[in-house]
């Protein structure tokens, strides 16, 4: 006898804006599925507080921490800690992580097996600026961040993903939502059949 169920984890990835965060939410509030907290040093949004949205750092806090893999985006930096998600699979199997896509492709040179990837993507990236606005972004941050090359690098599957990543299409939520019911079926289903001979 294992254990009942195998611990897996939802890497939720994409652009800014495309709903990662609002896909993050979905996940805990329908399906429990709790999002793992990263660290960065960008400073807060309006509406984000310390240790519900992020572990929110100095340059130097966020040198003191342990990851399993860091990045830079937009000139911040941000991190995922190894402590964190153990923790996170203490308390329940099944746990969500919002990255930028090099993260989500280090997540699956290492645990691949573990994973649900989930690209989120907009069919007219055009709207993302509004969404953005309408968020409440400072307007200077926005300005930034769409003229990333990290941004325009995460509006496209990076090709290490194309066979791994399941796109959710966001350009309505009830179209997004109806996708990410059918995939969490499917992964339930997937986690049974894993667990059928333990
Ligand atoms: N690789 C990696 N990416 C992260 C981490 N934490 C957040 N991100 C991603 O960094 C990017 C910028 O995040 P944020 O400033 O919150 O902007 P957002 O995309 O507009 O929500 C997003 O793609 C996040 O998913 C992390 O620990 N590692
Ligand atoms: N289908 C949608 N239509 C309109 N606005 C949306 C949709 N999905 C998400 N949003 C809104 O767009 C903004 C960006 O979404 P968010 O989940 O924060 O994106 P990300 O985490 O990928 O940066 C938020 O204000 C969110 O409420």
């Amino acid at each position: 006898m294992g254990k009942a169920v195998t611990n897996k984890l939802f890497v939720i990835t994409g652009a800014s804006g495309t709903g990662k965060t609002t896909i993050s939410h979905y996940l805990r509030d329908n399906y429990g599925i709790q999002r793992v907290l990263t660290h960065t040093t960008r400073p807060p949004r309006p509406n984000e507080a310390n240790e519900r949205d992020y572990y929110f750092e100095t340059e130097d806090g966020f040198q003191k921490n342990h990851y399993i893999e860091s990045v830079t985006y937009s000139g911040y930096h941000y991190g995922s800690s190894r402590e964190a998600l153990q923790k996170a699979w203490q308390q329940q199997p099944f746990v969500s992580l919002v990255l930028e896509t090099k993260g989500a492709e280090a997540y699956a040179d290492v645990m691949l097996k573990q994973l649900v990837v989930i690209y989120v993507t907009v069919s007219d990236p055009q709207v993302l600026l509004a969404r953005l606005e309408k968020r409440g972004d400072v307007p200077a941050e926005i300005e930034k961040r769409l003229s990333s090359a990290e941004f325009k690098r995460d509006l496209e599957v990076p090709p290490a993903l194309v066979n791994i990543a399941h796109v959710i299409v966001n350009d309505t939520w009830e179209q997004a939502r109806a996708q990410v019911d059918q995939l969490l079926k499917l992964a339930v289903k997937s986690d049974l059949k894993l667990n059928a001979n333990k």
